[in-house]
């Protein structure tokens, strides 16, 4: 039976320098977006709220995510999996810094991306969303 993993995820644009985050955990050698599962009971914006600290220090409000809706697409690390990711759209040009679960932060052209391993959910639907709204495409 496939899969399907719930999850909230953050569409991070910095709206000056025309870029979009992407991170990989220690855990995987695939670059996706920040966020994660939504637990049990847990409205999306505070699994949203919940990971983006965990993550990469980042405290968001209501004033600067604007959802975007749901979005399915295969798994990054498993096959015949899906996920249903909840998308917020948040513009944030200040640093990030990487915490203890993520190996690495890439602040990638989303109009040209770089030749890496790049989950679904993140190259084919939002990556192309962040370069229309970016003006890139
Ligand atoms: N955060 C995030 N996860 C994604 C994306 N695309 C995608 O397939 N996934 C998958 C990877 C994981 O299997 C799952 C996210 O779970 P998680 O962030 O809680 O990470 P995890 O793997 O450390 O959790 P766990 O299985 O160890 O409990 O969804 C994406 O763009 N962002």
């Amino acid at each position: 039976m496939p899969k399907i993993i719930r999850l909230a995820t953050g569409l991070i644009v910095d709206p000056v320098t025309r870029r979009a985050l992407i991170v990989r955990k220690h855990s995987s050698p695939i670059f996706m977006q920040a966020g994660g599962k939504i637990e049990a009971g847990e409205a999306a914006f505070a699994a949203l709220q919940r990971e983006l600290t965990e993550e990469i220090g980042l405290n968001i409000t209501s004033d600067n995510a604007t959802p975007l809706g749901q979005f399915t697409a295969p798994t990054a690390n498993e096959t015949g999996h899906q996920v249903l990711a909840e998308v917020f759209y948040i513009e944030h040009s200040e640093p990030v810094t990487a915490q203890s679960e993520i190996a690495e932060i890439l602040w990638v052209d989303p109009a040209s991306l770089p030749d890496i391993a790049i989950a679904p959910l993140s190259r084919y639907q939002l990556m192309p969303i962040a370069a229309r709204r970016l003006g890139l495409k």
